[in-house]
């Protein structure tokens, strides 16, 4: 073997190394993915030489292949890419990378591991699981000779001949005796399959190409049929539901951008501080949680983004100031937007059907980041109480059918206007916007907004509301609760938003025929007596008794009484409750509302006037309009929140008492 050249790298270079190995990174894996890059590029460097010109013959397929010597402990990558010169071995790896390596790690041996990519370590990351690192080369320049570079972690190099007769480098790694797994096959696959999946050339490893290489998302949108981004979901997240919708990324000014996000389907509770869309640069897959790039209200997105403007090699806090990131970040946010109002106004079925999902994460994103808030606030909607007739769709022949495209970016379905817009409205959907609620009820309950959390348990209240004619919003999401209804109100501070089960709006209230006195020696009404036989029959200070009379048709289409809690008691508990991780416990001080216009009502308070004092006790009948009215308290506690387990034994208990004596 003739040595050509024997050296040392740089003066400086002596402790680079075992910060390398030892300290700068934690995750040693990277190190396949640099050489995979390297010889990636490399590939598309020859590909280049030969148009230009350059390069005498074809370029052959392109190729890498990975292999394993289980006996002397080497993993090998070869590429048949442009190969390099010894000057080229000379500048790029002798000078060039170590330089560079000095450099950097002094730069980040601090912050290395809050490094987002590790990108740029490039060739010499292989020093983190090797002991021997070799590469083997021959340059498509006319003339060259294949060369044989080896290092051994020290800061000298050895330059040989190479037996080496095709166009191309092999890197050979002899791995530490603590770094055995990478020669293990699935290992391997494993590692090709996280990091190089999508890159544009078949990594071969034991016979068999294992990577996917089409990442679909350089793809023009154009070519795509939902099919595909369907398939190309599932891949990236098995197991898991069809998303909802998609977004097609493809900016290249003034940065390049290249992305799907998905929409999944949202649980309403949904972690929204997990990420889980994938970062790539150039195809190379950097990580999974890209929190520091994407606002956090697009968290629940899934898929992918490539940037290969997005800088890897700072650290955490330096890149979500990063006057590039922050702007991908609006330019992503804004695109979401676009997209929804597009579906919003060009595919309103399609709107309605994902609005459960889709619509917690337009609140949270309107409650997050004010910009996106004012894209999407008029494409807010909500479930209501009032439906409108549909209209039927005039259909015009004589229109032809446009195809809409979009500008820049493209959307993944190219939709046919003029379809079906006119039969479809939100409204007859049953779904609202807010400006349309309050211009709609302006002369009924004009800047109130009534709204229900729980179709079960408010369903009393609803009926109620609806049988007057007014009209209710369901805000049912956990999202809404807490904080979606204050975000509203602030939005619209003259708007007063009031749960249904809060108090009984004047518009369901009639004039109290109980007022009259009906008593001269008290000056008591009808109305102050019912509530005495309740408060004594109740006999619990807590909760606070009123009488009311309900407008109604008939008497059976409002309830004898109610259970209320105020709406500003109410939230100031939820709000604690939130505070405290827990679910809140229906509070002891509520409002018991008597509808004095209810004959049940009426029978009681005729019942308790018949009793006659006996010297035992009660009467039978003030007894049993005693029975009545707590029985009446507990039906209504059902209609608001059911019993627990004391309160439905006496419930049965009474109401078994009740039926014997009326069947008596
Ligand atoms: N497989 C290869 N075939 C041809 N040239 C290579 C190969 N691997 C490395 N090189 C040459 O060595 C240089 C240094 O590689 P290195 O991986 O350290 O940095 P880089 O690829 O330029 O950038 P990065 O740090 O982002 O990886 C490359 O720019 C390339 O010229």
């Amino acid at each position: 073997m003739t040595v050509l050249e024997k050296g040392n790298i740089t003066i400086h270079t002596e402790n680079i190394f075992p910060i390398i190995k030892k300290s700068l990174y934690t995750d040693h894996e990277i190190f396949l993915r640099e050489l995979i890059s390297n010889a990636v590029d490399a590939i598309s460097k020859l590909k280049m030489a030969s148009l230009a010109g350059e390069l005498s013959g074809d370029v052959p397929e392109p190729e890498i292949t990975i292999t394993v010597d289980t006996t002397n402990k080497t993993l090998c990558i070869y590429d048949n890419g442009i190969g390099m010169t010894v000057d080229e071995i000379k500048k790029y790896i002798n000078q060039v990378a170590f330089s560079s390596a000095e450099e950097f790690v002094k730069k980040y041996q601090k912050t290395a591991n809050d490094l987002i990519g590790h990108f740029g370590l490039g060739f010499y990351s292989a020093f983190m699981v090797a002991k021997q690192v070799e590469i083997d080369t021959l340059s498509y320049k006319e003339g060259s000779e294949a060369i044989h570079w080896s290092c051994d972690g020290s800061p000298e190099f050895e330059l040989t001949e190479s037996s080496r007769t095709q166009i191309g480098t092999t890197v050979t790694l002899t791995l530490m005796d603590d770094e055995q797994e990478y020669i293990e096959p699935q290992r391997i696959r494993q590692l090709v399959k996280t990091y190089s999946d999508f890159v544009p050339v078949p990594i071969k490893f034991e016979n068999e190409s294992i990577n996917k290489q089409k990442a679909l998302w350089k793809d023009s949108a154009q070519n795509l049929t939902d099919e595909d981004y369907l398939e190309f979901y599932r891949y990236l997240y098995p197991f898991q539901e069809d998303p909802l919708l998609w977004v097609h990324l493809n900016t290249d000014y003034p940065y390049l951008l290249n992305g799907i996000l998905y929409f999944p389907k949202l649980r309403p509770d949904v972690d929204v501080s997990q990420g889980h869309i994938k970062l790539f640069c150039n195809q190379v897959f950097v990580n999974d949680h890209c929190e520091e790039i994407i606002p956090d209200f697009l968290m629940p997105l899934r898929g992918v983004i490539d940037s290969p403007d997005i800088p890897l090699n700072v650290s955490r806090s330096a890149l979500t100031n990063h006057r590039t990131v922050r702007s991908i970040a609006n330019h992503i946010a804004k695109k979401i937007a676009t997209r929804l109002k597009s579906i919003y106004e060009d595919t309103p079925e399609e709107y309605v059907k994902c609005w459960k999902d889709v619509g917690t994460f337009i609140k949270y994103g309107s409650l997050k980041d004010e910009k996106f808030k004012k894209q999407v606030e008029d494409i807010l909607i909500y479930k209501t109480t009032y439906k409108a007739d549909k209209v039927e769709a005039k259909s015009d022949p004589e229109t032809p059918q446009v195809q809409v495209e979009g500008e820049g970016d493209l959307w993944e379905n190219v939709k046919t206007k003029g379809e079906s817009e006119e039969k479809f409205s939100y409204e007859s959907e049953g779904y609202t916007t807010l400006p349309a609620y309050l211009e709609r009820n302006k002369e009924r309950h004009e800047n109130r907004v009534f709204y229900c959390t729980d179709t079960d348990t408010q369903a009393t209240y609803v009926e109620l509301y609806k049988n007057q004619g007014l009209e209710i919003l369901f805000m049912d999401s956990f999202i809404d609760t807490n904080y979606f209804i204050p975000f509203l109100e602030k939005e619209y501070s003259e708007v007063k938003f009031s749960r249904v089960d809060a108090e009984l709006d004047d518009t369901l209230v009639q004039q109290d025929k109980a007022d009259e006195i009906v008593d001269p020696n008290t000056n008591k009404t009808r109305s102050d007596q019912i509530k005495e036989i309740f408060e004594k029959a109740l006999n619990n200070s807590k909760v606070n008794i009123k009488t009311q009379a309900l407008k109604s048709d008939t008497p059976d289409s409002t309830p004898p009484a109610m259970v209320l809690l105020p709406e500003a008691m109410r939230r100031l508990r939820e709000m604690m409750a939130v505070s405290q991780q827990q679910v809140m416990d229906f509070p002891d001080e509520h409002v018991f509302v008597i509808n004095t216009t209810h004959p049940l009502i009426e029978n009681i308070y005729q019942l308790s006037q018949g009793s006659i004092i006996q010297a035992g006790g009660d009467s039978p009948s003030a007894e049993m309009a005693k029975m009545l009215c707590q029985h009446i308290y507990d039906l209504a506690l059902i209609a608001q929140k059911g019993l627990d387990g004391e309160g439905m034994k006496s419930f049965v208990e009474r109401s078994n008492q009740v039926l014997t004596r009326l069947t008596k």
